[in-house]
């Protein structure tokens, strides 16, 4: 079983993520978590922030010379914006003055940034995160409630990608098909794992050219209108074999742990696996994925992949295909209607910097929870406490399955 846990607060010191379970062998860097990162941190509509934080990677423990030794993996990811958060954010107390706008010491835009936020955003998690941790400020609920925790999440997953490609041959590319109103056609190619330059290099890591200059200006549109927007992400992971995940308890369906760690993703409202939601307005007869020998190979193969490669809770050898729906930023500019909580009246909602549109970084987000609960079905499947081991155990499992099956 691999586990994973994050902590850390958006404008903290640092953000901590363990990965334990993981067997001894994979190989991985600090510079392949790196350029990990640097990914999510593209994107047209991206705000401020992501101009200036750096992301400065630490791997505390697991590895020796590039290789995990089979004990959990701890990575630090600094914040850059640290020093100005320094006494607003310090873990042990700090002299009151040094936070008091009328002290006349210290930083003045620090002492700024400790003031009480009691306008509450709709949408995001600052009301009932108050209400809930018994909060007069909302503070504290958006600094562990921000995305800027899903940086942990792409580092963890950046191990887990590597387990699964250098254990199992599995690759894994994510793109985004759909911003607001504007999609990716139907009958659009998918992009394989060596296509990631090419999403690399646009600037809403979509795969289709005239749709994503539409994007870009639908972005751009929303920003003079001081508004924000959503849409959606797919992860495709390639070379996954048969069997991962099982029909045999609710909570070791694959579609559904991965549906799971989509929804746990900050701001994704929807998950679908395979033409999910297309399917159910389709006749059986044109939604499942009809079975045939193919006469070259005399292979086992599907005519189509409409179920998104998992039946029956199970990965079915077929390229596996997610999608998550992501709603629009709710930090909007043009602020939305909500209440003071210091003082009962009606007010426009708090409002600073914020992204017009995350989709992009999403998708690599996105990725990275596949890729998480891929290893761990992986591990579960086969078993292994060294990737060699790893190899050996599916590869024996594989070679077992009868011929008339594969
Ligand atoms: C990559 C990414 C970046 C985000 N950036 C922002 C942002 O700049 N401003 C904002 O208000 N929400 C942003 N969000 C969404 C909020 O974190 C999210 O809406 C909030 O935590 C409430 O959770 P919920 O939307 O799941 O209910 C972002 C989400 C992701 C995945
Ligand atoms: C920092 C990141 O995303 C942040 C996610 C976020 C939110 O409310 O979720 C709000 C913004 O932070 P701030 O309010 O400090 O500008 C984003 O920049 C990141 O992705 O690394």
């Amino acid at each position: 079983m691999l586990r994973w846990l994050t902590a850390g607060e958006s404008h903290g010191e640092a953000l901590v993520g363990i990965l334990e379970g993981l067997p001894a062998g994979v190989h991985v860097t600090t510079a392949d978590v790196q350029e990990r990162l640097a990914r999510r941190r593209l994107g047209h509509g991206r705000g401020a922030r992501m101009k200036f934080e750096q992301d400065a990677v630490r791997i505390l423990g697991g590895l020796r010379h590039g290789v995990t030794q089979g004990g959990p993996v701890a990575i630090e990811i600094a914040n850059t914006e640290w020093p100005k958060w320094v006494d607003v954010m310090s873990a042990d107390p700090v002299p009151p003055e040094r936070l008091q706008v009328d002290a006349g010491t210290g930083d003045v835009r620090e002492v700024a940034r400790n003031r009480p936020l009691t306008r509450p955003r709709p949408g995001h998690a600052d009301l009932v995160g108050m209400r809930k941790y018994g909060f007069e400020d909302a503070r504290p609920v958006l600094e562990r409630a921000s995305a800027r925790e899903t940086a942990t999440r792409v580092a963890l997953g950046t191990v887990a990608a590597h387990l699964l490609e250098q254990a199992a041959g599995i690759r894994l590319v994510s793109h985004v098909v759909a911003i607001g109103p504007v999609g990716v056609p139907e009958d659009a190619d998918l992009p394989t794992p060596d296509d990631v330059a090419a999403l690399d290099a646009d600037p809403v890591r979509c795969f289709h050219g005239p749709t994503s200059a539409a994007m870009v200006e639908e972005i751009d549109q929303c920003h003079k209108d001081g508004d924000t927007l959503g849409g959606v992400v797919e992860v495709l992971a390639y070379g996954v074999p048969s069997g991962l995940g099982s029909y045999t308890h609710w909570d070791r369906r694959l579609d559904a742990r991965l549906s799971a760690a989509l929804m746990g993703i900050q701001a994704i409202k929807g998950t679908e696996v395979g033409d999910g939601f297309r399917t159910a307005t389709r006749r059986g007869s044109a939604a499942h994925d009809e079975i045939e020998r193919d006469p070259q190979t005399g292979r086992v193969r599907r005519r189509s992949n409409r179920a998104g490669g998992v039946e029956g809770g199970m990965s079915n050898g077929e390229v596996l295909r997610v999608r998550a729906a992501m709603k629009p930023i709710s930090t909007v500019p043009r602020a939305l209607a909500t209440i003071d909580t210091s003082s009962g009246e009606p007010v426009a909602a708090q409002h600073q910097r914020s992204d017009v549109c995350a989709v992009p970084p999403a998708a690599v987000v996105a990725e990275a929870m596949v890729a998480l609960v891929l290893a761990d079905a992986l591990l579960e499947k086969v078993g292994g406490d060294s990737v060699a081991e790893v190899s050996r155990n599916l590869q024996a499992y594989l070679d077992a399955i009868p011929e008339l099956q594969r």
